[in-house]
């Protein structure tokens, strides 16, 4: 189902000339998107907080509303040490998911969007938490730009897999195994510049764990439920960035100003 709200942006006029549409940056767009989804947020929610810009842009939103006095009584359970620490300078009461294993909502950015809502995230070096905190949500909204909507998942950039550090190469081959066949695939340990060590190092999540990038080039084709099974049944795999039907919502801003909700069937 897909409802469109048109962003009023100044009352309209009766002389004024027709005014053209805007042509908003990406990050007019992510701000569009995150404080659309602060204004739906209710009074005692407990809250899942998203991690990424556009999820950093959302916990902005919605320490405006907190101080303002516009919405009370919120808590939130952060999906990463970013997050965590980005919400206590914004003064946003905190829980965890132990004293809350149940949450109203979560709201968090992804890299990518399919058609039947289904996400890539984790681009960023967050998927597990994330995974783990809106998994427990009643309602999980999602917020992007219109670039983060694809046909299919894997066409903008990889798909992330959380390993254990201990014996990443084998885990590596075994992603190569399954999906050797594939055209254009291929299995990379994410790395990162040590300036101290003056080289690349393994990546590190906040889970202490490496991330393993899954490469298609022309995206990941057949059954994702079918996939996703197959990556986590390789001993060594602790999680994925695909996030298969868990986003109720999808807030999208566009380019000309307008907001497209797209609701899960
Ligand atoms: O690891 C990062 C998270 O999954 C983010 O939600 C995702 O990468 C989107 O981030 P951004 O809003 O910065 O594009």
């Amino acid at each position: 189902m897909r409802t469109s709200i048109h962003l009023q942006t100044s009352p309209p006029h009766l002389f004024s000339p027709p005014l053209a549409s805007p042509s908003l940056n990406q990050d007019s767009q992510k701000l569009l998107c995150a404080q659309h989804a602060a204004s739906l947020v209710k009074p005692s929610t407990i809250l899942g907080l998203g991690t990424g810009s556009t999820a950093s842009l959302f916990l902005e939103q919605l320490s405006d509303l907190l101080s303002a006095g516009s919405l009370h009584s919120i808590v939130g359970v952060p999906t990463s040490l970013k997050t965590d620490a980005l919400a206590k300078t914004l003064n946003i009461p905190l829980t965890d998911l132990g004293s809350h294993p149940v949450l109203d909502l979560s709201v968090d950015g992804a890299d990518e969007v399919d058609q039947e809502l289904n996400l890539v995230k984790g681009r960023g070096g967050s998927l597990l938490r994330e995974k783990m905190v809106e998994g427990a949500s009643r309602e999980f909204v999602v917020i992007v730009d219109e670039t983060k909507l694809v046909p299919r998942l894997g066409t903008t950039g990889p798909i992330p897999v959380e390993v254990v550090p201990f014996g990443w190469d084998y885990t590596i081959m075994k992603l190569k195994e399954l999906f050797k066949g594939e055209i254009g695939f291929d299995a990379k340990l994410r790395t990162v510049w040590d300036a101290k060590e003056g080289k690349e190092v393994p990546f590190k999540t906040d889970n202490e764990n490496y991330i393993v990038n899954l490469l298609f080039e022309k995206g990941i084709s057949g059954d994702l439920r079918l996939i996703s099974d197959e990556i986590l049944r390789i001993t060594g795999v602790i999680e994925h960035g695909i996030f298969i039907g868990m986003a109720t919502s999808v807030i999208v801003a566009k380019k000309d100003g307008k907001i497209e909700i797209l609701n899960k069937k």
